[in-house]
């Protein structure tokens, strides 16, 4: 039975569908060097965001197969460090959107009505109505940046409040925007015009640090600022003194640059100015259980052998799609394989042609299989959907994908045309009853023959004669042809001959069969 780790919580709707296929143990709060001391027994690994999942636990982790995240953010996985070592890695893309936005409004309204300070000092004892002067949002101007799911869902509520919304986001459309009543502006406009500015983009290179020092000095006096995205996106130090300099009015924070909040940050000095939460933005009962049940669901699906429907790693498949796409990756692989051992050495470009219906639908897997194909002779078992892209990129493999829809041989067929230090070859191959893999062509010889584990092919002159010499070679070799086919172009001219063969050829034998007169090239293949 495979091994599943759970090292955050997790909601136990997800570890039930877990403990349908696997062993569970759930180990919160391990210390780094604990975790990569026990990885290389699990199999995948469910985690929050409290797990740092570093490329030491990565490299540690022998046999897992997938990593999924109970949320949105992967930044807490190294993905690339994954994606070499061949591991999925699945997130919940949706489950806690609404947990998220809901945060961020609450943090609004709650640095706008001093709710948290108002709340201690009343528990505390005290009846103060003076300290505590609140603004509304109604009619202002909130500035969202990022217009992603929560970004939108944050905008809908907004606008049912009364507020004029503006949003900045590089990669969104003006339709998108319209649609959301956003007035779409640089970032520029958004700082300095915003009276609420809300934060909704992942951390990367380009966000980290974005919102510094500079852009506070372009805030209205009265602004306030709400982060429930990536703590890093705001420069920590920069706020605390924009704060201190009364150079915006307040900031509501969910998320840090380093988490937990360290206990002497300038952040927690602020008093009424600031209000901060642990990273609360999906904690809420339903969210828990979306991304619990969400990530178990797909982590369950990949220890069966099943795709992912999230993986930030590799192209995701719905199971019909798959159903239909299942017998073209056999093929794809079969035919990447065949390519690379009929190329025999280095291959620097890869054409990958798809064909009929393969051109038209959802096809890149087909692509990502061809690659893993080509890759397992010098990868073997350690080449995966997941890394063979990266394989191929990190060994200076080009890959051109050209489509054409109108190719009506078939319903679908591939081709692929391999480029290398030895020269070039091409394959083409077909499904039979949308099952049954056929081979088409070799070289740009026309043949018929379904892929077998052994098979030797040969380039020769059409002469009469040849085919019997190369029977009688195998069988004084007691190698028993399975079938065989000649694939040419014009009579008498060049030809190919395609044998299965029932065993491997012997050491030797193919130098013999190269030594048979009109014999130009043979190849041994084991697919
Ligand atoms: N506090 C919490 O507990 C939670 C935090 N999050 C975080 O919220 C953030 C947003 O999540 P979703 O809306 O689900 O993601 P999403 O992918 O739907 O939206 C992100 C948006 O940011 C935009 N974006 C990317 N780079 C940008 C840039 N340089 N400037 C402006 N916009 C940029 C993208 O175009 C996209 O529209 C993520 O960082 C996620 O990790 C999500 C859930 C809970
Ligand atoms: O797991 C959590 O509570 C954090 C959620 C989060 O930050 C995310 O989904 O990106």
């Amino acid at each position: 039975m495979p091994k599943v780790l759970v090292s955050d919580s997790i909601d136990q709707a997800g570890i039930d569908i877990l403990s349908q296929v696997a062993q569970v143990d759930v180990k919160t709060g391990l210390p780094a060097e604990e975790l990569v001391k026990i990885i290389s027994e699990y199999d995948a690994l469910m985690i929050r965001s409290s797990t740092r999942v570093t490329q030491e636990i990565i490299e540690a982790a022998v046999q897992l197969k997938i990593i999924g995240r109970a949320g949105v953010g992967v930044d807490n996985v190294d993905v690339a460090a994954a994606t070499r070592a061949g591991i999925v890695v699945v997130n919940s893309p949706e489950g806690n959107t609404i947990a998220a936005a809901e945060h961020a409004l609450a943090m609004m309204l709650s640095i706008s009505r001093h709710i948290a300070e108002a709340n201690q000092s009343t528990k505390s004892g005290k009846w103060d109505r003076k300290n505590f002067m609140g603004v509304e949002v109604y009619k202002k101007t909130l500035g969202i940046v990022g217009l992603g799911k929560i970004g939108s869902h944050v905008a809908a509520a907004a606008k049912a409040m009364g507020m004029k919304l503006l949003a900045f986001d590089p990669y969104i459309s003006q339709e998108r925007a319209d649609q959301l009543s956003c007035r779409l502006v640089d970032l520029e406009l958004l700082l300095q015009e915003s009276d609420y500015i809300t934060l909704h983009m992942p951390k990367t290179k380009e966000t980290y640090h974005m919102i510094d020092a500079k852009a506070f000095e372009m805030m209205k006096p009265t602004a306030r600022i709400i982060n429930c995205a990536r703590g890093g996106i705001i420069d920590e130090a920069a706020l605390v003194e924009a704060l201190k300099q009364n150079q915006i009015a307040g900031a509501a924070l969910d998320v840090f640059e380093n988490e937990p909040l360290e206990a002497d940050s300038g952040l927690r000095e602020l008093g009424q100015k600031i209000v901060l939460t642990p990273h609360l933005g999906a904690s809420t009962e339903e969210a828990q259980v979306n991304v619990a049940v969400d990530v178990a669901e797909q982590i369950r699906d990949v220890l069966l052998g099943l795709p992912a429907r999230s993986a930030v790693n590799i192209p995701g498949l719905y199971p019909d799609a798959l159903e239909k796409l299942k017998p073209y990756l056999q093929l794809a692989e079969t035919l990447g394989n065949l390519v690379s051992q009929l190329a025999g050495g280095r291959v620097d470009f890869l054409d990958v042609r798809l064909q009929g219906e393969l051109a038209t639908n959802n096809s890149q897997p087909v692509v990502v299989a061809s690659l893993k194909g080509l890759l397992s002779q010098a990868l073997r078992e350690r080449v995966n959907y997941v890394n063979a892209s990266i394989e191929a990129k990190e060994r200076g493999i080009h890959v051109i994908e050209t489509r054409d829809a109108a190719a009506n041989d078939y319903t679908g067929s591939l081709h692929l045309e391999a480029k290398g230090s030895l020269g070039t070859h091409s394959v083409t191959g077909a499904l039979l009853g949308d099952r049954e893999m056929r081979i088409t062509n070799i070289d740009g010889f026309p043949i018929n023959v379904p892929p077998t584990h052994h098979m030797l092919f040969t380039l020769h002159r059409d002469m009469p004669g040849i085919i019997g010499k190369i029977g009688s070679l195998l069988g004084s070799f007691n190698v028993n042809i399975a079938s065989m086919q000649v694939g040419r172009k014009i009579v008498r001219g060049e030809a190919v001959m395609v044998l299965s063969i029932d065993d491997p050829l012997p050491e030797g034998l193919l130098n013999e069969i190269m030594k048979v007169a009109g014999i130009r090239d043979a190849y041994t293949v084991t697919l």
